[in-house]
C-alpha cells in the first residue's frame, strides 16, 4: 500500500500554551488535525467558564486563516472548581471535558488536586451530565518511583473513585505500561485512553542509554520496552478505547536544556508521519484511522470530522529538526527512525 486516505484526525490531548509559543505552534497542529483537546495548563490555569471563553478565543485568533480548527476546550479541576460554572460551562457547549491533575504531578500542576475528597461534588455532577474526566494519572508520593507512579495511581486513586462515583466517564491520558492498558481494555464503556505518538516509539532507554536525551524527557515517564509494546499493541488493535493524544507539549529548548530540563516532548509536526510508520510496522495501516479520527469522536460522543487527508509512502520524509518562535527554538521529536509517510498537500 502506498497510499492512505483518512478521515481528518482529531488530537485528543494538545498543549498550546498561549502568546507567542501558541501562536508558532498552532499551525503544526492545525495543518492535519480538525479538532484538539486543549489542556488548560497555562500559567495561571484555566480554571473557570470565563478563562475557557477567554483562552478559545485567543487560540481562534491565532489561527492561521481559512482554517476551520476547532479547539474544544477543558477546564483545570481545583478544589475550588464551582459545580455551578462547570455546569454552564458545559451546557452552553463552552468546555468539553475536565482535566484533574494531582497537585505537583506535572508542568504546571501545582494548583490540581490534593484532596479527592473535595471535588467530590463537581465530580458526581460530571458523571450526571456526562461529562468526561481527562485524568493525568500518576500519583505524587515522593516515596513512589517515578516508574510506578502510573500503576499506584490506578489502584490508590483512579479506581476507588470510579467505584465511587459509577457513571462518571473518565480518559486516562498519555498512557505509559501495560497496567493501564489493562485496566483500560477490562473498564467497561465509561474509561478510555489516549497514547501519545512519542510513547508509541520510545522506551526509557531512549532517554538514558548512552548519553541523557532531555527532548525525550516528559511526563509520564517512558517505560520499559514490554510497556511500549503493549501500546503499540492498544493503539493498533482497533480497540475503540484507544485513541490519539499526542500530548505535544512544546517547550523551548532553553528550558528543556537545563539542570532540571522541563518535561514534554513536541510532536505536531510529525505525528502522522510517525504514526503511519508505527502502524505500518504492527501490520494495521487498515486501523490507523480508528486510532486518529474515529475512536476519539465515539467516546466524546462528537461526529466525525468531515473531509480526509491522504498519506503517500515515499523514499523517506524530513521535517524541520526545530520550529522558531520568538521565544527561542523547540524541538521537534526526533523518532529516531526513517519515515516515509508524508501527508499530501
Ligand atoms: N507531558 C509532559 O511531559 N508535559 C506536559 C504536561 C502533561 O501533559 O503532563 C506539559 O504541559 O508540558
Ligand atoms: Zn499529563
Ligand atoms: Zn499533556
Amino acid at each position: 500500500m502506498d497510499r492512505l486516505t483518512l478521515r481528518r484526525p482529531d488530537d485528543w490531548h494538545l498543549h498550546l500554551r498561549d502568546g507567542a509559543m501558541m501562536r508558532a505552534v498552532l499551525p503544526e497542529t492545525t495543518r492535519h488535525f480538525a479538532r484538539a483537546i486543549v489542556m488548560p495548563n497555562l500559567v495561571p490555569p484555566v480554571v473557570t467558564g470565563r478563562d475557557a471563553a477567554e483562552y478559545r478565543d485567543r487560540i481562534l485568533s491565532a489561527k492561521p486563516k481559512g482554517s476551520k480548527f476547532r479547539p474544544l476546550m477543558t477546564l483545570y479541576l481545583t478544589e475550588e472548581t464551582e459545580v455551578r460554572d462547570l455546569r454552564a460551562a458545559a451546557d452552553i457547549g463552552l468546555i468539553t471535558a475536565v482535566k484533574l491533575y494531582p497537585a505537583g504531578a506535572t508542568t504546571n500542576s501545582a494548583s490540581g488536586v490534593r484532596d479527592f475528597t473535595k471535588v467530590r461534588r463537581v465530580l458526581e455532577n460530571m458523571a450526571q451530565i456526562g461529562l468526561p474526566l481527562c485524568v493525568h494519572g500518576e500519583v505524587t508520593d515522593p516515596e513512589i518511583d517515578i516508574f510506578d507512579r502510573e500503576a499506584a495511581f490506578i489502584e490508590r486513586v483512579l479506581d476507588p473513585i470510579r467505584r465511587d462515583i459509577p457513571g462518571l466517564r473518565v480518559i486516562m491520558e498519555h498512557v505509559t505500561t501495560s497496567d493501564a492498558v489493562d485496566y483500560v481494555r477490562s473498564g467497561g464503556d465509561d474509561i478510555a485512553a489516549t497514547i501519545t505518538t512519542h510513547h508509541l516509539v520510545i522506551n526509557r532507554n531512549h532517554i538514558l542509554a548512552g548519553g541523557i536525551r532531555p527532548h525525550y524527557y516528559c511526563l509520564p515517564v517512558a517505560k520499559r520496552e514490554s510497556h511500549r509494546r503493549a501500546l503499540v499493541q492498544a493503539a493498533t488493535s482497533g480497540d475503540a478505547s484507544f485513541f490519539l493524544g499526542t500530548d505535544s507539549a512544546p517547550h523551548t529548548d532553553a528550558a528543556k536544556l537545563q539542570a532540571c530540563g522541563c518535561a514534554g516532548c513536541f510532536t505536531a509536526t510529525n505525528t502522522l508521519s510517525i504514526l503511519a510508520e508505527v502502524f505500518e510496522a504492527a501490520g494495521a495501516l487498515d486501523r490507523l484511522e480508528a486510532f486518529t479520527s474515529l475512536n476519539g469522536p465515539a467516546f466524546y460522543r462528537l461526529p466525525v470530522n468531515d473531509g480526509t487527508i491522504t498519506l503517500e509512502r515515499g523514499d523517506s520524509v524530513t521535517y524541520p529538526a526545530a520550529i522558531d518562535t520568538e521565544d527561542g527554538p523547540v524541538t521537534v521529536f526526533d523518532p529516531g527512525m526513517p519515515l516515509h509517510w508524508r501527508v499530501r498537500d
